[in-house]
C-alpha cells in the first residue's frame, strides 16, 4: 500500500509552495507522513545548498525543511483531530536552534510532534537529524487560513 503524503492531499490552490507544493515544478516537493503519534519527512539535500563550508547545509534550508514539515504536520493533526479536512496552515512563528552542522548528500530526517491545538492554531515541536544525530530543533506556530481568506 502506498500512503499518500499530507502535501499530496492539499487542495490544488494550496499546492504551490516551493518547499512542498506538488504543483510547483521547480520546488522540492517535500513529503510528510505519520509515524505513530509523530510525523516524519525525509530529504537528501544536493550539495548546491551548501552553507559556508562544503558538504554542509546552509541554515535557511534547514529552517525551510522544518517550516514546511511543521505546516504539513499541523494540517494532518487538525484533520486527525476534528475528522474534517483542514484548508492550509501558514507559519506565524518559527524558532530554530542549530545544534550541529547538517550534511548535504545524506538523508535528513525531520520529525514533528504536536505540542498544542487551539482553535486555528497548532504548535508543532520539530527536530532535524542526520544518521541519528540531532542537527537542529525548534518549534513552529502554525495558523489555519480561514476558508474565505482568499476572497477578502
Ligand atoms: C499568507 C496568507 C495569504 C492568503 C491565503 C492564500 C493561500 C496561501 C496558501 C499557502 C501559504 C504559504 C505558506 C507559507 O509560506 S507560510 C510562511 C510565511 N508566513 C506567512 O506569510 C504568514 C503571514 N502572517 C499572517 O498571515 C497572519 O499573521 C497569520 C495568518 C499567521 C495569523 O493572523 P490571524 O489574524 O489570522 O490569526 P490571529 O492573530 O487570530 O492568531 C491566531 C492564533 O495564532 C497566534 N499567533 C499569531 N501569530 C503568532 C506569532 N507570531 N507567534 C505566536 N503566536 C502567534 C495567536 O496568538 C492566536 O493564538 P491564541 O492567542 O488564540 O492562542
Amino acid at each position: 500500500m502506498t500512503e499518500l503524503a499530507f502535501q499530496d492531499q492539499y487542495a490544488d490552490e494550496y499546492a504551490h509552495c516551493y518547499g512542498c507544493g506538488r504543483l510547483n515544478e521547480d520546488g522540492m516537493k517535500l513529503k510528510s507522513y505519520w509515524d505513530g503519534e509523530e510525523t516524519v519527512c525525509r530529504f537528501t539535500a544536493d550539495p548546491k545548498f551548501s552553507g559556508g563550508y562544503p558538504g554542509f547545509l546552509y541554515g535557511g534550508m534547514i529552517a525551510s525543511l522544518m517550516d514546511c514539515h511543521g505546516a504539513a504536520t499541523a494540517w494532518a493533526a487538525k484533520a486527525r483531530t476534528v475528522q474534517q479536512e483542514a484548508t492550509r496552515f501558514v507559519t506565524a512563528s518559527l524558532k530554530v536552534d542549530f545544534r550541529a552542522p547538517a550534511p548535504t548528500n545524506v538523508e535528513l530526517e525531520v520529525r514533528g510532534k504536536i505540542n498544542e491545538i487551539k482553535g486555528r492554531k497548532v504548535v508543532v515541536d520539530l527536530t532535524l537529524s542526520a544518521a541519528g544525530k540531532l542537527c537542529a530543533e525548534g518549534s513552529a506556530v502554525m495558523v489555519e487560513i480561514p476558508i474565505n481568506r482568499q476572497e477578502g
